[in-house]
């Protein structure tokens, strides 16, 4: 049996479905994430997985025991499963090591790696109000791990930190399974997070998982445009798009529609032979470049690190066709 075995769990609230037979597994130490749009049901099913939430229907297994739904106990939530909510809240005019040792069922020596993973250690001496919101975020994780939970539900973690504090996050949850054996499941709407982190991406509409794979999958062949356009910028190639783009190289013609990321389009010596436009806009991104080139009066979305593009030039386009794991 599974780490996680969830079955079939439907919640209506007002009438309305927001998680709608929804049922997976995760194994201990994989790490899954859950992307969809806002309102599609991603904490919902989360608070349901903690016990912090009740389903109308169906059943969550955690290391083979039930998790019952807060309704069916006096205090919501499952001792050895952690949910990081987004809306935290830490408790004012208390220094962090008191946060901190309230719940703590590590000995002082375990204790101290672990504010050290999650980069507090510096903080345990000030007031709670003396911190910033980064550092708010971690000292809740701390305060979370210190109760030695296996399991760790992150709900947007990342919403509301600047890219420093965003980055010292990531480095802290990406070591929780490897130096605490922790298996998390994360959700955030910011595709970067979950590409890079994820071993398997569940992508949730209107309540329904509507497909996973791996992050390769999803990003480079996902089965809908929702995934697609959740998971990065895309080039939507219709059948009736492909049939004049007969002489970009690489193209598939496979009469379905097909999401081509503006990186797979790559700016080619004319002698090579790619297909001729014209670029009718370019714009900045710091790291690349991204042009709009109009392809047999298409406008196609380019990604390039090519410099010195301007509007008007002529260009020759071939498509790479990625792989997928
Ligand atoms: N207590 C509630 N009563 C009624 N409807 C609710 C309640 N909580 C959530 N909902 C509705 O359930 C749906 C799913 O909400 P949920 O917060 O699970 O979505 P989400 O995918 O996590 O969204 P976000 O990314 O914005 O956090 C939404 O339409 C929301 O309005």
């Amino acid at each position: 049996m599974s780490f996680l075995e969830v079955s079939n769990i439907s919640k209506q609230q007002q009438g309305v479905y927001t998680v709608k037979d929804v049922s997976f597994q995760q194994e201990k130490l994989q790490q899954l994430a859950i992307a969809g749009e806002t309102g599609s049901g991603k904490s919902t099913l989360m608070k349901i997985i903690g016990g912090l939430a009740q389903a109308d229907e169906g059943k969550v297994m955690y290391q083979q025991k039930r998790v019952r739904g807060s309704l069916e106990v006096l205090i919501p939530g499952h001792p050895g499963i952690a949910y990081l909510s987004q809306h935290f809240e830490l408790r004012n005019n208390y220094r962090v090591e008191e946060i901190l040792s309230y719940a703590n069922k590590f000995i002082p020596e375990d204790a101290a790696k672990l504010y050290e993973i999650c980069q507090v250690s510096h903080l345990l001496k000030r007031k709670t109000d003396q911190v910033s919101g980064g550092e708010k975020q971690r000292i809740a994780l701390a305060r979370l791990l210190t109760g030695a939970p296996e399991f760790l539900l992150l709900d947007e973690p990342y919403s509301n930190l600047d890219m420093i504090h965003k980055n010292t996050l990531k480095s802290v949850v990406a070591d929780l399974s490897e130096e605490l054996g922790i298996t998390c499941m994360l959700i955030s709407h910011d595709p970067l997070d979950l590409l890079s982190w994820a071993d398997e991406i569940m992508v949730m509409r209107a309540g329904e998982i509507l497909e996973k794979g791996t992050p390769q999958q999803l990003y480079h062949q996902p089965e809908y445009e929702y995934t697609a356009a959740l998971l990065g910028k895309y080039n939507l190639i219709t059948p009736a798009i492909a049939a004049t783009l007969a002489e970009l190289p690489g193209l598939n013609l496979n009469g379905k529609d097909q999401y081509i990321r503006p990186e797979q389009l790559k700016i080619v010596p004319a002698v090579n032979g790619g297909m001729r436009g014209e670029i009718s806009r370019v714009a900045f991104f710091g790291s690349y470049m991204e042009a709009e080139v109009l392809l047999a009066g298409s406008p196609l979305t380019i990604r390039t690190t090519q410099t010195g593009l301007q509007q008007g030039d002529t260009v020759h386009v071939a498509l790479e066709q990625v792989p997928v794991k």
